[in-house]
């Protein structure tokens, strides 16, 4: 099937009002599609239900566009000069009340670990832009091929519930049989060509947290377990701190005791992990919804167990008048609220770029 054609089959799905997903996996051609042949919203429970997984940062909302309830097809996507000429405006009075609401919920962020509630937690924000661009989900759906060849590049709709689309860096984790993998992401710097990267003690610091927490957990449901030393990344604008981990899942070990050993990471939430989660739920002030919650396929068969689930990052919510950017970053004690601002200027830059904003 061309990329046309796929596009095509997409265009029918969402005229009939019918759930389905796009996506593409990192640094591969091929664009994938289930396309859910009634309007039923799934719930999964175990993850053991083949097929799409959309997940909530609460777990409230965990759905699935089940196999057999769906059509898959795929196509080969040819990366080509994206057209980037659909723009509109922002009003700047939104960022500036959103700017003095993140100061403060990051200041009370630091308080906290200054008093000792826990070492670090992420903390977000959801910019809202007038701009009605669902209709435009296939261009935007390109316009991410092209920009984040290296990210988890989707967009996911149901009636029921929205649509959804991003281009993430951040595996939450990958199983193939008992062989796990999955990474500890963390620290941001702006990408600038021909700059080398420094990175000072505090995201390197930040980004150990997020090893320490991984390797701990995994620990007990895996037989073996191995780390790499930390590297820099690029996602799209922006720098991080990987470290790359492998392990070998002991066989009694479910998927969702798997998910509730890792969800949420230290990456997107904190740590010790409910204290940070009961602040976050506490003080931000608006509900994440799919943001840093988890997405992406489970395909087990008696002869193999598929599983590639992906942190949802760098995402934003496409509404029939508005588009809602969500984005974060964490917070240790020797954070800069401004510095930190920034950065959340810096990771909107992402979903802005595809929206001819930036
Ligand atoms: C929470 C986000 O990013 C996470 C992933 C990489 C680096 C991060 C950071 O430097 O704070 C965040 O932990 C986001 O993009 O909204």
């Amino acid at each position: 099937m061309t990329f046309i054609e796929f596009t095509e089959h997409i265009t029918s799905q969402y005229q009939a009002d019918l759930p389905f997903v796009i996506y593409r996996k990192p640094d591969i051609s091929e664009v994938y599609a289930y396309l859910q042949q009634d309007s039923i919203l799934h719930f999964t429970a175990n993850y053991k239900t083949n097929g799409f997984v959309m997940a909530s940062f609460d777990l409230t909302e965990s759905y699935i566009i089940p196999k057999t309830a769906s059509k898959q097809i795929k196509a080969i996507f040819q990366p080509s000069e994206s057209d980037k000429s659909t723009e509109i405006g922002e009003t700047a009075l939104e960022l500036e009340a959103s700017k003095v609401t993140h100061l403060r919920l990051v200041e009370k962020g630091i308080t906290a670990i200054k008093e000792g509630k826990f070492k670090k937690v992420v903390l977000s924000r959801k910019e809202t832009i007038a701009q009605k661009n669902r209709e435009n989900y296939i261009l935007i759906f390109e316009r991410m091929l092209n920009t984040y060849p290296n990210a988890f590049v989707y967009v996911w709709y149901h009636p029921q519930v929205g649509m959804w689309a991003g281009a993430t860096p951040e595996t939450f984790f990958s199983l193939t049989d008992n062989e796990l993998t999955t990474m500890a992401l963390a620290g941001t710097q702006a990408y600038l060509p021909d700059e080398e990267v420094h990175w000072r003690a505090k995201e390197k610091n930040e980004q150990q947290l997020v090893t320490d927490f991984i390797v701990a957990s995994l620990q007990p449901v895996s037989k073996t377990l191995n780390v790499t030393s930390p590297y820099t990344v690029r996602a799209g604008n922006l720098w991080h701190i990987r470290s790359d981990i492998k392990a070998v899942k002991k066989e009694t070990v479910s998927n969702a005791k798997l998910i509730q050993a890792l969800h949420p990471t230290p990456a997107v939430c904190g740590l010790p992990k409910d204290a940070a989660k009961n602040f976050i739920l506490q003080h931000e002030g608006y509900p994440r919804k799919f943001y840093t919650g988890f997405l992406g396929i489970i395909a087990e068969d008696a002869e193999r167990k598929l599983i590639d689930l992906f942190v949802n990052l760098r995402c934003m919510e496409l509404q029939p008048d508005k588009v809602l950017l969500y984005i974060g970053g964490g917070i240790t004690l020797d954070s800069d609220p401004e510095e930190e601002w920034k950065e959340t200027v810096k990771k909107a830059g992402t979903m802005k770029n595809v929206l001819g904003l930036s």
